[in-house]
């Protein structure tokens, strides 16, 4: 029994997402929720033919409703980008949409896992922690920024230049952020060897820093990644729904490094330092995160670098989420 509520499901990334959370086997009832549109796609859904329950719940008045009894919420609710903004851009909006969800998931389902999409992610997961830790429920191990659509990347941009490699299987590690430097790509320590030029490293760590980017020049004022993120956030969610009942398996995500602080401290040297939240491999298990896993070897001079520049701008973004939530005092 696995019921999954997904807030903002009638968006671009909300109804195939919601399409393929009622593909998976293991979801048992689906919430749909938005504030348009969600009772079209509920009952459009509802006719799939696998055994989990669909409902709809439209406007405030039923987000209560929604995330009554859920184990798990996914949050796509809020402005994607249009050309020439970034994410940080979508803050003002997005930030005020997100706090409010967490604060209807903290007082119906205080236990529930919560996977956050919403841009910036940077700064609405440290809303939402922030959020929790003033209801005094907050658990870091229950609380995932989504950040698999930057492996998914990596691992299809580097077939891209080596059609001998199986992107399916190919395994990139992802530290850091979610928006541009902040993502940072370790190439080097591939599950399977590259042996790629700097040339071929640069050009592919700015490829896949900035992959967003060319989807939302390509959409042209429509939005930004929708049906890639569906995939990737289907899969963070089953993955996480594995783990819950019993399987291991490891993913990259945006979390509190106090969430495992003894597999944190090799991150924290690399650059992490001081900062609360980091994107890292995590193997997930029945609580959640059940630890951050260890990279496989050394990073090269250039990863070190970009994790440096990463980590000046995840304090910023860190600390505009903390503060939108509980400002500091003066
Ligand atoms: N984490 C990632 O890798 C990643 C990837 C792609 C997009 N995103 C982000 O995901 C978000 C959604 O993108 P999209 O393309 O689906 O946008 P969209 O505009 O197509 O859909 C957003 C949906 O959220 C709904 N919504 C707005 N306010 C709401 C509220 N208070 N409660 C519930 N629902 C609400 C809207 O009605 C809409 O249906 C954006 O912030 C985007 O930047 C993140
Ligand atoms: O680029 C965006 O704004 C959406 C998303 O964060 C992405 O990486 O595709």
């Amino acid at each position: 029994m696995v019921s999954v509520a997904i807030l903002g499901a009638a968006g671009g990334i909300g109804q195939p997402l919601s399409l393929l959370m009622k593909l998976n086997a293991h979801v048992t009832k689906l919430n749909l929720y938005d504030i348009v549109n969600v009772p079209g796609v509920a009952a459009d859904i509802s006719h799939v033919a696998t055994n989990s329950e669909v409902k709809s719940f439209l406007g405030a008045s039923k987000l209560a409703e929604a995330v009554t009894g859920i184990d798990l919420a996914i949050i796509p609710a809020g402005v994607p980008r249009k050309p020439g903004m970034t994410r940080d851009d979508l803050f003002k909006i997005n930030a005020g949409i997100v706090k409010g969800l967490i604060e209807a998931i903290a007082e119906n389902s205080p236990r529930a896992f919560i996977c956050i999409i919403s841009n910036p992610v940077n700064s609405t997961v440290p809303i939402a922690a922030e959020v929790l830790k003033k209801r005094g429920i907050y658990d870091p191990k229950r609380l995932f920024g989504v950040t698999t659509l930057d492996v998914v990347r990596a691992s299809r941009f580097v077939r891209d230049i080596r059609p001998d490699v199986d992107a399916a299987t190919l395994r990139v590690p992802v530290v850091g952020g979610h928006s541009g430097n902040t993502i940072v790509p370790l190439l080097s320590l591939a599950s399977t060897p590259l042996d790629l030029s700097e040339t071929e490293v640069a050009e592919l760590t700015k490829r896949i820093q900035f992959g967003g980017d060319e989807v939302v020049k390509a959409k042209d004022g429509a939005g930004s990644a929708t049906l890639s993120m569906a995939y990737a956030g289907a899969r963070f969610a089953d993955s996480l729904i594995r783990a819950i009942k019993g399987e291991t398996i490891v993913e990259p995500t945006f979390i509190a490094l106090a969430a495992d602080t003894e597999g944190a401290e090799q991150y924290r040297q690399l650059g992490a330092g001081a900062l609360e939240f980091f994107a890292v491999p995590v193997e997930l298990g029945p609580q959640g995160v059940a630890r951050i896993v260890p990279l496989n070897g050394d990073v090269s001079s250039g990863e070190r670098e970009a994790i440096a520049v990463a980590a000046e701008a995840l304090a910023t973004n860190i600390s505009t989420g903390v503060e939108f939530v509980s400002p500091p005092t003066q």
